[in-house]
């Protein structure tokens, strides 16, 4: 007897549950509402991108999914939740060091610390108790090589960080962002600060970086995010209005918001 084909309700039901979900979420800052309602689903091992005008939303989004927002007075979500590999972030047993751990950030300008190379890289290592000599100059050389670095930086690892050029802090804050392995990524704005090389070098790391973690992008461009992301979440005045693979929003957009945004044409 041959086997029954999988119903798709049963393949779906097989296949991991997304890394990150955002569910029902409204978020304030004090009484002003910046998010509504928003739903979104992160899948492992993709780069989604979080695209839209100026003020509609994307940094808040991005920070509610490590929980960055906390350090603003009165910032909170007042709606929903928003769960990191199937555990609320809200729950009162999770620890924000640890799901900083898991949920790393790279900022629009690059802030490596004072120190050499070598420290910013093994910092997050070193805040988790880690001693170890060789456990450290391992995790230094992987970030670093993930960063596309190694070649250009191993023989100054002990030179200080603020000596390098501006892409190359850049790419030094994603090696110290991926140093404790985190599950995701959070990029916002990681190339606005850059120049096009630059720009171009960190564009060609994403999908490098999405083979071992999960990357969620906020930009500006859109065709940064044609170039670089697999789905693409459009945000409209805290409303995410579609979410879709990257190549179908941009080429078949399902909303006229949308479309009209692509085509520059909002009234
Ligand atoms: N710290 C804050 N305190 C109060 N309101 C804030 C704060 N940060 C953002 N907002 C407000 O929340 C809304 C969304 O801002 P947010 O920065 O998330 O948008 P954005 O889409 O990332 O904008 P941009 O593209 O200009 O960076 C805006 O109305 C903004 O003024």
């Amino acid at each position: 007897m041959t086997a029954p084909l999988m119903t798709p309700a049963a393949a779906s039901q097989s296949s991991p549950p997304p890394v990150v979900q955002v569910r029902d979420m409204d978020f304030s800052y004090g009484t002003s509402v910046a998010l509504h309602d928003i739903n979104l689903s992160v899948e492992y091992h993709r780069v989604t991108a979080l695209i839209g005008p100026s003020g509609c939303g994307k940094s808040t989004l991005l920070r509610c999914i490590n929980r960055m927002n906390d350090r603003v007075t009165g910032a909170r979500v007042t709606k929903g939740e928003v769960l990191v590999k199937g555990k609320n972030i809200h729950d009162a047993d999770v620890d924000l060091t640890q799901l900083r751990k898991q949920v790393g950030m790279v900022f629009q300008k690059s802030n490596p610390f004072p120190k050499s190379i070598y420290e910013n890289v093994a910092y997050g290592l070193r805040i988790h108790g880690e001693k170890n000599k060789s456990v450290l100059d391992e995790a230094v050389e992987r970030s670093l090589t993930h960063a596309a670095l190694w070649e250009e930086l191993k023989d100054r690892l002990h030179a200080n960080a603020l000596a390098l050029s501006g892409g190359q802090q850049q790419r030094l804050c994603i090696a110290r962002a991926i140093a404790t392995v985190p599950d995701v990524l959070l990029m916002d704005e990681p190339c606005s600060a850059l120049d096009p090389i630059s720009t171009l070098k960190i564009e060609e790391l994403m999908h490098q970086l999405a083979k071992e973690f999960t990357v969620v992008i906020v930009t500006h461009n859109m065709q940064q995010a044609v170039r670089v992301s697999d789905y693409t979440a459009f945000l409209h005045l805290g409303k995410l209005v579609e979410f879709a693979p990257t190549e179908e929003l941009f080429t078949n957009p399902r909303e006229r918001l949308t479309e009209s945004y692509l085509r520059g044409t909002f009234s």
